[in-house]
C-alpha cells in the first residue's frame, strides 16, 4: 500500500514523496520573465519538503497568456530566467516541473485581484484571443475570438514544441501541458466550445486531435527518459458527467499510447455554470477511476489538504502524486505540517538542514523549547 511520504519512480525520475506543489499562476511576471518574486516563491515552496514542484502555467506564446503578468517560454531570454528556478527547486531536493499552455478563448484577462475579467478590446495591454471556434467563454470573459486556421494550429503547436524544448535545455525534468480548465487544449475537447466542422472538430476523433496532435509533437523533443505528462479535465460538472467521463478515459488511454507517462485529472470549466462539487478531496474517486480504467500513473488534487485525506487517497490508489496547492500558499512547509499531523518519525527532515537541526529539538509553539 503506497504511502504519502514514500518515494516515487517514474521514468529515471524519483520524487523523495507523493507530495507535489500544482502550479499557481502568480501574476508576477513582466514580459513573460521571471523576476525575484518567483525566484523566492520557487525556491521557498521547493525548500518546504514536497517531491515534485511545478512552476505555474507559461505560455508558449504572447497571446497563450492568460493575463500580462503571466510567464512565458516564447523566447530565450525567458528560457535563461527560468534555467535559474529549475535550478532552485532542483538544489532543494524537489523535482523542477514546468506546465507550458495556452490560454485560448480565456486569454487576455485582468489579474483575478484586477477583475479577473477581459482586458477591454480598446485597452492596449489586451490582444486578440484565438480558440477553435468563434464562441466566446462568456460570463466575464465575453470577448469572441478568432476561429484557428489551420495555419494557426500548426503554429501553436509548433509553439508547444518550441516551449517544451526550452523547458529541457533550462533544466526542468518534468514537463506538463496544460491540457484543462477551459484553455486551448481543453477548449478543442469541449463540444461547448469546439463547432468546427473541420478535421479538428465534430466527432470524438475530431475535438481530440488537437490535443494528441500537439502531445505527439513534444513527446519527439522531451527525453525519453523524462516524465511527459499532462493536466486535462475529465469531468465538467454540468450534468453530462458520464458520457464526458467515457470520453476522456478514453482520450487518456490514446495519450497514454502516445507517450504520456502521467495524467494529472482535474476539471474542464470549458463554460460557466459547471456546478462543481466542492468539498475534502472531491474529485480523489473521479481521479481513482481514471487510474484504474485507464492504467495510467495519476495525479490529482482540489482540496486535498487534510493530512488524512491526503494519506488516503494515496493509500487507496486513488492517485499515485497528490497536487496541494492553496495550502502551500498558506505555509510553504506545509509537508513538514503533513508529517507532523501523521506522526512521522523526524518530520524535520523534509527541510534544509539549517532549519532541520533546529526544529528536530523543538517542540512547537509555546513549548519554550531548549536550544
Ligand atoms: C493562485 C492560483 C493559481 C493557479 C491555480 C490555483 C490558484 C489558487 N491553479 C489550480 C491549482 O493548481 C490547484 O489545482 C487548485 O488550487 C486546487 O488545489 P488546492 O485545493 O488549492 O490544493 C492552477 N492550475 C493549473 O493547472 N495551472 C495554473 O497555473 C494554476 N494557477
Ligand atoms: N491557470 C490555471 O489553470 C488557473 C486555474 N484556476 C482555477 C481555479 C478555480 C478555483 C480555485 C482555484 C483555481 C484559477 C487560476 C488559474
Amino acid at each position: 500500500m503506497p504511502h504519502l511520504f514514500e518515494p516515487f519512480q517514474i521514468q529515471s525520475l524519483t520524487l523523495r514523496n507523493r507530495i507535489a506543489v500544482p502550479p499557481m499562476c502568480q501574476y508576477s511576471a513582466i514580459d513573460g520573465l521571471i523576476n525575484d518574486w518567483h525566484l523566492a516563491h520557487y525556491s521557498g515552496l521547493a525548500r518546504g519538503g514536497a517531491g515534485l514542484v511545478i512552476v505555474e502555467a507559461t505560455a508558449v506564446s504572447p497571446e497563450g497568456r492568460i493575463t500580462p503578468g503571466c510567464t512565458g517560454l516564447w523566447n530565450d531570454g525567458q528560457a535563461q530566467g527560468m534555467a535559474r528556478i529549475a535550478s532552485a527547486i532542483k538544489a532543494a531536493g524537489a523535482v523542477p516541473g514546468i506546465q507550458i499552455g495556452h490560454a485560448g478563448r480565456k486569454a487576455s484577462a485582468h489579474r483575478p485581484w484586477e477583475g479577473d475579467d477581459h482586458i477591454p478590446d480598446d485597452d492596449p495591454r489586451g490582444w486578440q484571443t484565438l480558440a477553435p471556434s468563434a464562441l466566446a467563454f462568456g460570463g466575464g470573459l465575453p470577448k469572441v475570438p478568432k476561429a484557428m486556421t489551420l495555419d494557426d494550429i500548426a503554429r501553436v503547436q509548433a509553439d508547444f514544441v518550441a516551449a517544451a524544448i526550452r523547458a529541457r535545455d533550462a533544466g526542468f525534468e518534468w514537463l506538463e501541458l496544460h491540457f484543462a480548465h477551459g484553455y486551448l487544449a481543453q477548449s478543442f475537447f469541449s463540444r461547448a466550445a469546439n463547432q468546427r466542422t473541420d478535421a479538428y472538430g465534430g466527432s470524438f476523433d475530431g475535438r481530440s486531435r488537437f490535443l494528441l496532435e500537439t502531445l505527439q509533437a513534444v513527446r519527439k523533443v522531451w527525453p525519453a527518459h523524462l516524465p511527459l505528462t499532462a493536466r486535462f479535465g475529465v469531468i465538467e460538472y454540468d450534468g453530462h458527467d458520464d458520457q464526458t467521463l467515457d470520453e476522456s478515459i478514453e482520450l487518456t488511454r490514446r495519450f497514454k499510447a502516445a507517450g504520456l507517462d502521467l495524467l494529472n485529472v482535474s476539471m474542464g470549466f470549458s463554460a460557466p455554470g459547471g456546478r462543481v462539487p466542492w468539498g475534502s478531496g472531491f474529485l480523489a474517486p473521479i481521479a481513482g477511476r481514471v487510474r484504474r480504467e485507464a492504467e495510467i500513473a495519476v495525479a490529482s488534487g482540489w482540496c486535498v489538504d487534510d493530512p488524512k485525506v491526503a494519506a488516503r487517497v494515496v493509500a487507496d490508489g486513488e492517485m499515485d502524486v497528490v497536487m496541494i496547492g492553496r495550502a502551500h500558499l498558506a505555509d510553504p512547509h506545509y509537508p513538514y505540517q503533513l508529517a507532523l499531523a501523521l506522526g512521522r518519525e523526524h518530520p524535520a527532515a523534509l527541510l534544509p538542514t539549517p532549519y532541520a537541526y533546529w526544529l528536530s529539538r523543538y517542540r512547537g509553539p509555546g513549548t519554550g523549547s531548549a536550544q
